[in-house]
């Protein structure tokens, strides 16, 4: 579904970042990519998304070359980016944010409706909440309220970095279940995350990033059986 294929990138014209970086995320499949601090991970992703210009390889989404569109026309090709940092706008009510989260649907107001109760449904918690101030949200609710955003557009891929970053242990508890309950809907995602055994308890295939390149990859499985080995190798240990 999606194929990133050699990809360089970097903020600035002589120094690259990443370092002919490929991997594939295939329909309905969950893709994480793992990595120490500073790989790469969030930096592959503002690529993918089109909020870095790549310098060179290739970014394809089903037949459709994503090299060099802007960001803003990821949405229209069904793909939900969500990025590390907060994004809700905290003086807005949760349901004005949601809202947002449906603007491409915006004159097709039964459809938006829709899509917003299907939401609600999803996240009671957020119903409930419905005419609060975002910002009077907790953390983990905000993110709650970012995730459940990405999803009004109703995305074919969700690319999502760090879900659980600066959150309790608990209160990222609950993002995670609602990932493993976005896997089983089948919804296609590419998550990058710190949290390693959480990825990897997500995902069908993980990749490691180190230093800005691939290092290796291999299905859950696999790196279940060596999580203990690596996180001793990251950690020097
Ligand atoms: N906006 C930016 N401008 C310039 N350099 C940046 C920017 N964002 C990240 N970098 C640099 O790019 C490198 C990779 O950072 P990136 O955030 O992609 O790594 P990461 O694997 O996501 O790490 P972390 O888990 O700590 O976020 C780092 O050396 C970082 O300092």
């Amino acid at each position: 579904m999606l194929t990133v294929d050699k990809l360089t990138a970097g903020y600035v014209a002589d120094i690259d970042i990443l370092h002919d970086v490929s991997l594939d995320v295939p329909e309905g499949q969950i893709v994480a990519v793992i990595g120490p601090n500073g790989a790469g991970k969030s930096t592959l992703l503002r690529a993918i998304c089109g909020f870095l210009p790549l310098k060179q390889g290739d970014v394809h989404y089903h037949d459709q070359r994503l090299t060099g569109l802007p960001s803003s026309h990821m949405v229209n090709l069904g793909i939900s980016y969500l990025p590390q940092e907060r994004t809700v706008f905290p003086a807005l009510s949760v349901e004005r944010n949601l809202r947002l989260g449906g603007w491409a649907m915006r004159r097709d107001k039964a459809r938006l409706q829709q899509a917003l109760e299907r939401v609600y449904g999803q996240f009671p918690l957020l119903f409930e909440r419905r005419k609060s101030k975002a910002g009077d949200l907790s953390g983990g609710m905000q993110k709650m309220l970012e995730v459940a955003r990405g999803l009004v557009s109703e995305p074919k891929l969700l690319v999502v970095d760090e879900p659980s970053v600066g959150l309790a242990p608990i209160v990222a508890k609950e993002i995670y279940t609602i990932l493993h309950q976005l896997r089983e809907q089948h919804l296609t995602i590419l998550l990058v995350d710190q949290n390693v055994r959480e990825a990897v308890a997500l995902a069908d295939h993980i990749y490691v990033l180190e230093l800005g390149r691939n290092s290796v990859d291999g299905s859950r499985q696999a790196f279940e059986t060596n999580l203990h080995a690596m996180i001793r190798d990251w950690l020097q240990i």
